[in-house]
């Protein structure tokens, strides 16, 4: 009898218990097992993936829901990380586990989600056998050596075994070196559509943006790729406003530029001020992913046009010390030159300033 034994490496894509550890065995008949996943997965965060922040926060408590309701686990996952419009009003969303199985993030880099099955013996090969003392194909589960039973057992000689099934949500990451951040209308598809060629939907309501726009800033001896990515609310942490699914689109970017309504709390307006838009946003970054904030960073204090607007841009600056402030315009498209130099000086790294609530007066 040749068994498949089971390996010691855990690979990612065994989460949550896709495989069976013996194929032989008959109480696994179900390939998608549900038995070990919770333990697979807390051998998976220690070894060779990686569980997102969320996901380590949940993690233990899920263990359990797990045991029971594996197979249903990766319907929750996908949707919970599909955001959709009618999605974007249901600001109080909860969403489920999330689990890294694997990052792919070089040019060819390949990983095995899923397991082929066990090959069957083919006619060709039944035939030369039933005139050959049979031999065992390497790695067959099958106990082939007794020839006498094959002639009888023709059909399950010639069986494969079916391979694993996975089913897996893809996340893109937006790779840009510059990351609009800033709270919904704050002017941030504006200002990409005043900086680049991109021509994003600008709208007079929170959450226009839903997905990230791409746009490209050119010099003569550099292309940067700045990306818009939609506005963020107190507690996206907690995936308020799809916080979650916009939240890690700023992973991969080198240079934040925090875009600040400077208009938000004027005229009457019931908006947050600028400086405590700067403090949320920090606060949700940090929450999502520790260390975040720190990267080199710059300060657009955007809607200078609006009446009262240099007061409120001088108040900004008098509470927030250490890192370049563009007062800016987005619709007229004024201080975007200053804006542009600003961006390539972070970006070449010739000035290095991240930006964290020390910075900040907030009372
Ligand atoms: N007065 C004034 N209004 C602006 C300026 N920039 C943008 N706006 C207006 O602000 C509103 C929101 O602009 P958007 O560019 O859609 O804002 P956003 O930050 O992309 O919003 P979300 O996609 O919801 O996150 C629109 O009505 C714009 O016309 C500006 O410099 N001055
Ligand atoms: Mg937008």
């Amino acid at each position: 009898m040749i068994k498949i034994q089971p390996s010691t490496d855990v690979d990612p894509w065994e989460i949550p218990g896709a495989l069976v550890d013996d194929l032989s065995d008959p109480s696994n008949g179900n390939l998608i097992s549900t038995v070990s996943g919770a333990k697979r997965v807390e051998e998976i965060h220690g070894t060779d993936c990686t569980l997102s922040e969320n996901a380590e926060t949940n993690a233990q408590k899920s263990v359990k829901s797990r045991e029971v309701a594996s197979t249903d686990e990766f319907s929750q996952l996908s949707t919970a990380s599909r955001p959709s419009e009618s999605d974007a009003n249901d600001i109080g969303e909860k969403q489920d586990i999330l689990y890294n199985v694997a990052e792919v993030t070089e040019e060819g880099q390949r990983i095995i989600i899923a397991r082929g099955g066990e090959g069957g013996l083919g006619n060709v090969s039944t035939y030369k056998d039933s005139r050959n003392t049979l031999t065992a194909k390497p790695g067959s589960t099958q106990d082939i050596s007794n020839s006498e039973d094959h002639d009888s057992d023709h059909s399950s000689l010639s069986a494969g075994l079916p391979g694993s099934e996975t089913v897996l949500v893809l996340e893109l990451k937006s790779i840009a070196d510059v990351s609009f951040v800033g709270m919904p209308n704050a002017g941030k598809s504006t200002l990409l559509g005043a900086i680049s060629r991109a021509k994003p939907s600008v709208g007079s309501y929170a959450f226009t943006t839903l997905r990230p726009n791409l746009g490209n800033l050119n010099f003569d001896d550099l292309s940067i790729t700045v990306a818009d990515i939609p506005g963020l609310i107190k507690g996206a942490h907690q995936n308020r406003g799809l916080g979650h699914a916009f939240l890690r689109h700023i992973e991969r970017t080198k240079v934040l530029a925090y875009v600040l309504d400077l208009g938000a709390s004027l005229n009457g307006r019931k908006g947050i001020p600028p400086w405590e838009q700067l403090g949320d946003l920090i606060l949700e970054l940090e929450y999502h992913q520790e260390g975040l904030s720190k990267r080199p960073s710059l300060i657009v204090a955007n809607k200078i046009d609006e009446e009262g607007a240099d007061k409120v841009y001088d108040e900004l600056k008098r509470r927030v010390h250490d890192v370049p402030m563009f007062p800016v315009c987005a619709v007229l498209e004024e201080g975007i030159p200053e804006l542009k130099a600003g961006l390539k000086m972070l970006v070449n790294g010739e000035v290095s300033c991240g930006l964290c609530l020390d910075q900040i007066l907030l009372v």
